[in-house]
C-alpha cells in the first residue's frame, strides 16, 4: 500500500507556482491577486479560507479576505460580487459554501464573472470542463485529477465508482474520470443516495472516489483488493481528548481500508491540501490570461 501524500504533493506543486510568480513578476508584471469571500463565522469555513489566504503568501500572491456578516441580504452579496467583477485589480476570487440559508447559492454562483470564477462552479466553466475546452476547472476535482498524475496511476479502461454527487465534486469529478483524457478514460458510476446495492457496486471499483460527508463510511470489507482510494469527505468530529476538540475524520475508515488499497488518501494530508494548490493554479492562470 502507498499513501498518496497530497500535502507532499501540493508542497512541490507550490514551490512551482512560487517560481513562476517570480519570474512573471521580474518581467514587470504584478503578481496574481486572489480574493475569498467569507459570510458569517462558520468555524471549519474560516480555517479553509485562512489557510487559502496563507497559501497566497507562501507563493508571492497577493491576496484579499472579504468577511461579510451572515445578516447580509442576497441583493447587498450580488451588489459586492459585482464589485469584484468590475475590480481591475483582482484576478480571481471565491465566495466560500455553504452560505447561509437566506441566499441563494445558484443566484451568487452564476453572478460571479466565468473570467473570475476560479472555483470553477460557474455554468459557464463547467460547460467547457465537460466539452474539453481550456478553463478553471473546480478544485477538488482538479486537485484529485493532479494527485493521480503525480503518482503515475493508470486510470484508463478501470472501473472507477464515484460515491456523492455535488456540484462541487462528486458530478465534475465523474466527468473528468470518463473524459479522453489522462488521467481519464476510466469507465465511470456516479452512485448517491439512491443508489441500490451500493455495497456490491463499491467492490467493483478499481478506483474508489467517496465524497459523501459521512465519517469512516466504507469500511475495509467493502473494497476490492488492489482498489485506488481517494477520499474527499472532511468533518468534524467531536473528541474532547485532542487540544482542538474535535478530530478530521474522513469518508473512509483508513485503518481497515488501507490493508486493502493498492493506494490511499490519508484525511487530513490527502485531497485537501491538492484543492487549496488547485486554487492557486487557477488563479495564476486567470492572472496570465489578462494580461
Ligand atoms: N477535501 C476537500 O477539498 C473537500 C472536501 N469536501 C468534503 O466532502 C464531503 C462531501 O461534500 P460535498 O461534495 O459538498 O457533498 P454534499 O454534502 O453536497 O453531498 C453529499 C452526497 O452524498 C450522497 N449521499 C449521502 N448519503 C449517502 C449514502 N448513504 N449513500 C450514497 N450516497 C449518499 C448524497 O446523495 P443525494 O444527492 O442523493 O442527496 C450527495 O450526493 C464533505 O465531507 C465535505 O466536507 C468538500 C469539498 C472539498
Ligand atoms: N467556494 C468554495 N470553494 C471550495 O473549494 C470549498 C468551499 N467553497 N466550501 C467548503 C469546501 C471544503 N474545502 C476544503 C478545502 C481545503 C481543505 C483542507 O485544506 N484540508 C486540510 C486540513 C483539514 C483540517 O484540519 O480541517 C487537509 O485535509 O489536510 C479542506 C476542505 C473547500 N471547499
Amino acid at each position: 500500500m502507498r499513501i498518496l501524500d497530497g500535502k507532499k504533493t501540493a508542497e512541490q506543486v507550490r514551490q512551482e507556482i512560487k517560481k513562476e510568480v517570480a519570474t512573471w513578476v521580474d518581467k514587470g508584471n504584478r503578481p496574481p491577486h486572489l480574493a475569498a469571500v467569507l459570510v458569517g463565522d462558520n468555524g471549519a469555513s474560516q480555517t479553509y479560507v485562512n489557510a487559502k489566504i496563507k497559501d497566497c503568501e507562501e507563493v508571492g500572491f497577493k491576496s484579499s479576505l472579504i468577511k461579510l456578516s451572515d445578516t447580509i441580504t442576497e441583493k447587498e452579496l450580488l451588489e459586492k460580487i459585482d464589485e469584484l467583477n468590475s475590480d481591475e485589480s483582482l484576478d480571481g476570487y471565491i465566495v466560500q459554501l455553504p452560505l447561509p440559508k437566506h441566499i441563494n447559492e445558484k443566484k451568487i454562483t452564476q453572478a460571479i464573472s466565468p473570467t473570475k470564477d476560479v472555483d470553477g462552479f460557474h455554468p459557464e466553466n463547467l460547460g467547457k470542463m465537460v466539452l474539453n475546452l481550456p478553463t478553471f476547472l473546480p478544485a477538488t476535482p482538479y486537485g484529485i485529477m493532479q494527485l493521480l498524475e503525480y503518482y503515475s496511476i493508470d486510470t484508463s479502461g478501470k472501473n472507477c465508482v464515484v460515491v456523492g454527487r455535488s456540484n462541487i465534486v462528486g458530478t465534475p469529478v465523474s466527468i473528468l474520470m470518463s473524459r479522453n483524457n489522462d488521467p481519464g478514460n476510466a469507465t465511470v458510476t456516479l452512485a448517491h443516495s439512491r443508489t441500490q446495492n451500493l455495497e456490491a457496486l463499491i467492490k467493483t471499483a478499481d478506483i474508489l472516489i467517496v465524497a459523501l460527508g459521512k465519517p469512516d463510511f466504507i469500511k475495509g470489507d467493502m473494497v476490492k483488493e488492489g482498489a485506488v482510494i481517494i477520499d474527499v469527505g472532511i468533518t468534524r468530529v467531536t473528541d474532547s481528548s485532542r487540544k482542538k476538540g474535535y478530530r478530521v475524520a474522513g469518508d473512509v475508515h483508513f485503518e481497515s481500508v488501507k490493508k486493502k488499497a493498492s493506494f490511499i488518501t490519508p484525511v487530513p494530508g490527502g485531497v485537501g491540501p491538492m484543492t487549496r494548490v488547485s486554487l492557486l493554479k487557477n488563479t495564476l492562470l486567470a492572472c496570465k490570461r489578462k494580461a
